[in-house]
């Protein structure tokens, strides 16, 4: 079966004229459907605009991206949003609207996929799978850090997608909830088959990561 995420010779510059600067140079990179991978390295490397190039949040300039068997490169903008309905996307920061309950924000994320068959229901499995069924009616006001970073994987997973997207999803979180977070991802994998591809700064997290993958100055690091 073809990789989860196939990437080849994908280079991506920002700006233009005078200011135009290439920030990735020349990428391969294979990531087996279900594993969880970690993606490091230094600030300005090069992680964030991979990632968002891979979830089809950006246009592929050069080189080839298939996602789950589709090429992002030269996809429509229709295209584009229906390889993004089969993923997920955690951001550090977790823009959890202030006026709308746990169990209506992750609600609203169903709303993307169209009428989905008791998407209240679907909402609170996926807040009761990160131990939140018991904060179901509560605004983020009333949610501690670690809470609202759960309710944002709720959301990331209540769709059931194929590949997750994560940006520091850990950062806000003290040890044992960043712990607890990636511990979940890892097991979605092994129940679901869901690939997890995460950008993170946070060390303890890596014992639980199937492969690590370093970037550097917008190349990636060998094995
Ligand atoms: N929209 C943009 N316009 C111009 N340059 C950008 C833009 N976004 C990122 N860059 C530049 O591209 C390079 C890679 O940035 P990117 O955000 O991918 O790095 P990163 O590894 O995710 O960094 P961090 O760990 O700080 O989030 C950096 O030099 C950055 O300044």
């Amino acid at each position: 079966m073809e990789p989860a995420i196939m990437v080849r010779g994908l280079d991506h510059h920002f700006g233009a004229g005078e200011a135009r600067r290439q920030v990735l140079f020349g990428l391969d990179l294979d990531i087996a459907r279900g594993a969880l991978v970690v993606l490091m390295g230094a600030s300005g490397s090069g992680k964030t605009t991979l990632l968002t190039l891979l979830g089809g949040l950006r246009s592929v300039q050069a080189g080839s991206v298939r996602v789950l068997g589709r090429e992002m490169a030269g996809a429509s903008a229709t295209a584009l949003a229906g390889a993004r309905r089969r993923m997920g996307f955690i951001f550090q920061a977790h823009n959890l609207h202030e006026s709308l309950t746990a169990v209506q924000n992750v609600r609203l994320a169903l709303d993307v996929h169209g009428a989905v068959p008791q998407a209240e229901a679907a909402a609170a499995r996926a807040l009761s799978l990160v131990g939140l069924e018991d904060r179901l009616h509560y605004h983020p006001a009333r949610l501690s850090g670690g809470q609202k970073q759960r309710v944002a994987v709720a959301r990331a997973l209540a769709g059931s997608p194929e590949i997750i997207f994560a940006d520091e999803p850990t950062a806000a979180l003290d040890a044992e909830n960043g712990l607890a977070v990636v511990a979940l991802l890892k097991r979605l994998g092994a129940a679901r088959g869901t690939t997890t591809l995460m950008v993170t700064h946070d060390n303890r997290v890596l014992d639980l990561a199937d492969r690590i993958v370093t970037m550097r100055d917008g190349r990636l690091m060998p094995a």
